[in-house]
């Protein structure tokens, strides 16, 4: 059985020691689209090493940097074919500004695994300690994986995030690359979902499809420059779900509300249509 939830959920996976230097900061920045405008000192504390600031969406990454071949998807109670993963939902929250170098250890365990009928959904929790054992963030990231379901486990719930009726606060467009998903595999994800055509219609796409994780990044830099001043300190939490697919060179649409400390993100390729490509997705700042 390819899911057995009863080995899977629970199940504590190998601790992860590793290492990072501003240059892979400004690497992952920079595959995030950073430094568009190298005139703008906004943008050069994200992509020059002068009062270089990470993004805590860097936490995605961190493990992974020195990693050169595709994930695979095995884990106790878990083994599942590549081609039919997508990522679902991804969270970090922040518990100190993450330093600009770094050595860490990462330690994660399957939280739950949901059986959605026609899809299982993998739910893996990650704390990551700096070397003297000080909670740096957390985070929890959701597989979707096609064809999984029905092994009779619980379905969980939706999760969903209501929006407000009124129209949002900030509406702000991000173009990406046609090459954005080749940059950004450079920072450790080297799935073949996002690089390889032949690959990506075997997974039942035309073509290869952005990470998820590169959106994550670009939707919470693209919110922190508009409504944070492009203060990235002031990221708590970001939490979201994927949606739909982005397709590489697409410009994104984030829309915006301001609640309180809280903000409610939606983010759509209007270039193909309005369904949402992110979803569900809450910047909390402190
Ligand atoms: C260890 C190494 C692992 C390697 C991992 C690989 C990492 C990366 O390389 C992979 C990637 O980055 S893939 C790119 C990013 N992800 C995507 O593009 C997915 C986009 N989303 C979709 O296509 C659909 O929403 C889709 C297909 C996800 C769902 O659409 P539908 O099939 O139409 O589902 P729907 O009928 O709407 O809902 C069914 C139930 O599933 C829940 N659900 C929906 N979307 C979810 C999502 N994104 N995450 C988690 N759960 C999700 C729904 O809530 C519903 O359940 P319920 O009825 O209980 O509410």
């Amino acid at each position: 059985m390819p899911i057995d939830p009863s080995i899977a959920i629970g199940a504590e996976l190998d601790e992860v020691k590793f290492g990072w230097t501003p240059s892979d900061v400004l690497l992952y920045h920079l595959a995030l689209g950073a430094g568009a405008d190298p005139t703008d000192p906004r943008e050069l504390r994200y992509a020059y090493e002068r009062d270089l600031r990470v993004l805590p969406t860097f936490a995605t990454v961190a493990a992974n940097l020195r990693v050169f071949e595709p994930p695979s998807v095995s884990f106790p109670g878990v083994e599942v074919d590549l081609a039919k993963v997508v990522h679902g939902r991804q969270s970090v929250t922040v518990h100190h500004p993450i330093p600009v170098t770094g050595e860490a250890v990462a330690r994660s365990r399957i939280t739950d695994v949901l059986d959605k009928g026609k899809a299982a959904v993998v739910v893996q929790r990650t704390d990551v300690t700096d070397d003297s054992g000080t909670p740096l963030w957390t985070a929890e990231s959701s597989i979707f994986a096609r064809g999984e379901g029905g092994f009779g486990g619980e379905r969980g719930t939706s999760d969903r995030v209501e929006l407000p009726e009124r129209d949002p606060d900030v509406v702000v467009d991000t173009p990406t690359l046609p090459q954005q998903a080749l940059l950004y595999r450079l920072c450790g994800d080297r799935n073949p979902l996002h690089a390889d055509p032949g690959f990506a219609r075997g997974a039942g796409f035309d073509a290869p499809i952005l990470h998820g994780l590169c959106t994550y990044g670009i939707v919470a830099k693209a919110v922190t420059d508009a409504l944070l001043d492009a203060d990235v300190t002031r990221i708590r939490s970001w939490s979201a779900k994927f949606a739909g697919i982005v397709l590489p060179g697409e410009t994104l649409r984030t829309r915006i509300w301001r609640d309180g400390d809280t903000l409610l993100v939606t983010t759509t390729a209007p270039d193909r249509d309005e369904a949402p490509v992110l979803s569900d997705a809450v910047l909390r700042t402190r």
